[in-house]
């Protein structure tokens, strides 16, 4: 990351509107590098879009970003420092899941014997050896969202954008995706976290931020955050995000925060 002793996103004023509706107002955020950064908020609070930001794949309206040290306005500084997996897993069916993740890595510039000793371990972490060879088209969606991840991180991106990254995966997998998340933050890979299963963010997340109405209303680490919460003894992270979000005038959430 440059300059080296860079915050993982820096974001000042970060706007972006879509004729009337503005789905993004004025966040001004920081991330610490090395860390689970946890970003939640009821659907079309503006966490995909903030993310399309921060990745380049959509201009901000208004306000500035930095990356891993670069800004999100030179996207060829920022892509290399960067991986993305998006709510769909960007794969091509024709492919195996082995030629998807040596095309990604060919993409991505990974000298070849590199490349094939990361597929190779990731594949074996996420239990896909015995399917690589298979065509894309025939996976489930959790072995795409498995592939969809190893191909967001293969690289070793300073920061790594992942929506709901557990999605699709059965119980073992989705423990398999935590502690791969939480193997790479280990390893000062920055984790920016969007999911609506609280409790995955209350177990890795450093830091969590809450967004409502394209604005971010809550910040703070989990602890913090449930102590904020005034419903008793049971405090849980879903207590103080349901206590937050109905504070800024949701009735509760549009889709109820799930658990595993
Ligand atoms: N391309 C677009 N054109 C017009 N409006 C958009 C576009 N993308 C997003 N929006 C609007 O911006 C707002 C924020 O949407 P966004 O998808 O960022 O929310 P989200 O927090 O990711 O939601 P979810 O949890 O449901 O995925 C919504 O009102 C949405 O309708």
């Amino acid at each position: 990351m440059s300059p080296v002793d860079a915050l993982a996103i820096e974001t000042d004023g970060l706007t972006k509107r879509y004729g009337e509706t503005t789905a993004v107002s004025e966040l001004t955020m920081d991330v610490d590098r090395g860390t689970v950064y946890g970003f939640l908020g009821p659907n079309g609070a503006g966490k995909t879009t903030t993310m399309r930001m921060l990745t380049t794949l959509t201009k901000p309206t208004d306000g500035t970003a930095r990356v891993a040290g670069h800004s999100i306005a030179d996207r060829e500084s920022v892509t290399p420092h960067i991986g993305y997996l998006p709510e769909e897993p960007p794969v091509y069916d024709e492919l195996s899941g082995r030629e998807q993740l040596e095309y990604a890595a060919g993409l991505r510039d990974i000298p070849e014997a590199d490349a094939a000793e990361r597929i190779e371990s990731l594949l074996e972490r996420f239990d896909l050896l015995e399917d690589a060879n298979k065509r894309i088209e025939d996976y489930s969606k959790g072995m795409r969202q498995k592939v969809g991840v190893i191909q967001a991180v293969l690289h070793e991106p300073d920061v790594a954008f992942l929506d709901e990254p557990t999605s699709g995966l059965d119980p073992r997998a989705a423990r398999t995706m935590r502690d791969t998340i939480a193997d790479l933050a280990d390893r000062e890979m920055t984790i920016f976290l969007s999911t609506h299963i609280l409790p995955v963010v209350d177990e890795l997340a450093d830091e969590i931020g809450v967004l409502h109405d394209g604005e971010l209303v809550a910040e703070g680490d989990p602890e913090t955050l449930k102590s904020r919460a005034e419903t008793g003894d049971a405090r849980s992270l879903e207590d103080a995000f349901l206590e937050i979000t109905r504070e800024h005038g949701q009735e509760g959430m549009a889709a109820e925060p799930s658990f595993e």
